[in-house]
């Protein structure tokens, strides 16, 4: 059983547009996700199906094996959580630690349990002396961090990200790469992100869905994608600096190793460097 499936998933907006279609998805526990693609390729739509925000035209969604009905819904909100790509659609409370809160005491938890939780979440998104302040006042990436915040203090089992580097400074997204990375490994939770930063992907997925025009083009691991340059190009993505130089070096002849992160591109051009010597 998977944690979260779609199948044959189709969407349809009013107006006629087709922004799903066919679409099987599968995500498991402790898993890294990232979903690429062009603008309007349908990810936030793909996202918003996961939990119930928007019907299937045709096609399942099964969360836990067990297709999203009214009855549920709440159920699966608990299990899954989604922070869209504008802060402000998610923070409306007057400080921030009541905007953290808002979540957890809608599920109904004692005031002992939600300010444990709020307090956890704050800690872990690094933002414990926004507490007080007024949301709407802070910086995009400041909200961005309370809008996840306020989420993580559901404790969720997956964690939907749309788009969650966009507008944030380096020093920003490196800190969600690492915040990102320690979720599967310390909570069992599972990520799924979309990104337009094609570059951050090998850094904090295990594995990829290519959307274009509301298909998968493509699924697999970093290696199964980055490999296939074409592909991204075709998709109207960014191929990626690392790969690219170590395509284009292999192409001159020289024996290195392929490389996605910065930390493999090092060690294979160390390894071929002493291979040399
Ligand atoms: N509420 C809506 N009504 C009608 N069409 C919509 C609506 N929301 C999205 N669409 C259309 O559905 C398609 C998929 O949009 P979606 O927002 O899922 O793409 P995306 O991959 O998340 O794009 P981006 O990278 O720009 O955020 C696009 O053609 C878009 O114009």
């Amino acid at each position: 059983m998977h944690l979260i499936e779609t199948r044959n998933l189709s969407h349809v907006y009013r107006g006629n547009v087709a922004a799903l279609s066919g679409v099987n998805f599968v995500a498991e526990r402790a898993s890294r996700i990232a979903v690429i693609g062009a603008n309007g390729a349908g990810k936030s739509t793909l996202f918003k199906h996961f939990n119930g925000l928007l019907k299937p035209a045709s096609g399942e969604v099964l969360i836990r094996g067990e297709p999203i009905t009214k009855e549920n819904l709440r159920e699966i909100r608990k299990i899954v959580g989604i922070v869209f790509q504008n802060p402000d659609d998610q923070i409306f409370s007057p400080t921030v630690e009541q905007d953290v809160a808002f979540g957890p005491m809608n599920l109904g938890l004692d005031d002992e349990t939600v300010a444990h939780r709020v307090d956890a979440a704050l800690a872990l998104l690094d933002i414990e002396h926004l507490r007080e302040r007024v949301p709407h006042h802070l910086s995009g990436g400041e909200k961005k961090r309370v809008a996840i915040a306020g989420v993580i203090a559901m404790e969720p089992q997956v964690l939907v990200l749309d788009e969650p580097t966009a507008g944030l400074d380096p020093q920003g997204v490196a800190s969600l790469v690492e915040f990102v990375n320690t979720l599967p490994q310390k909570y069992g939770m599972t990520v799924i992100f979309s990104t337009h930063h094609v570059e951050l992907v090998p850094e904090v997925a295990d594995y990829i869905y290519v959307m274009d025009q509301g298909k998968i083009a493509a699924k697999g691991s970093i290696d199964d994608i980055f490999a296939r340059q074409e592909l991204l190009v075709r998709t109207r993505l960014e191929v990626p600096t690392i790969p690219r130089l170590i395509a284009t070096l292999r192409d001159n002849g020289i024996d290195v190793d392929m490389a996605y992160t910065f930390d493999g591109a090092k060690r294979s051009l160390l390894d071929a460097y002493a291979r040399r010597a």
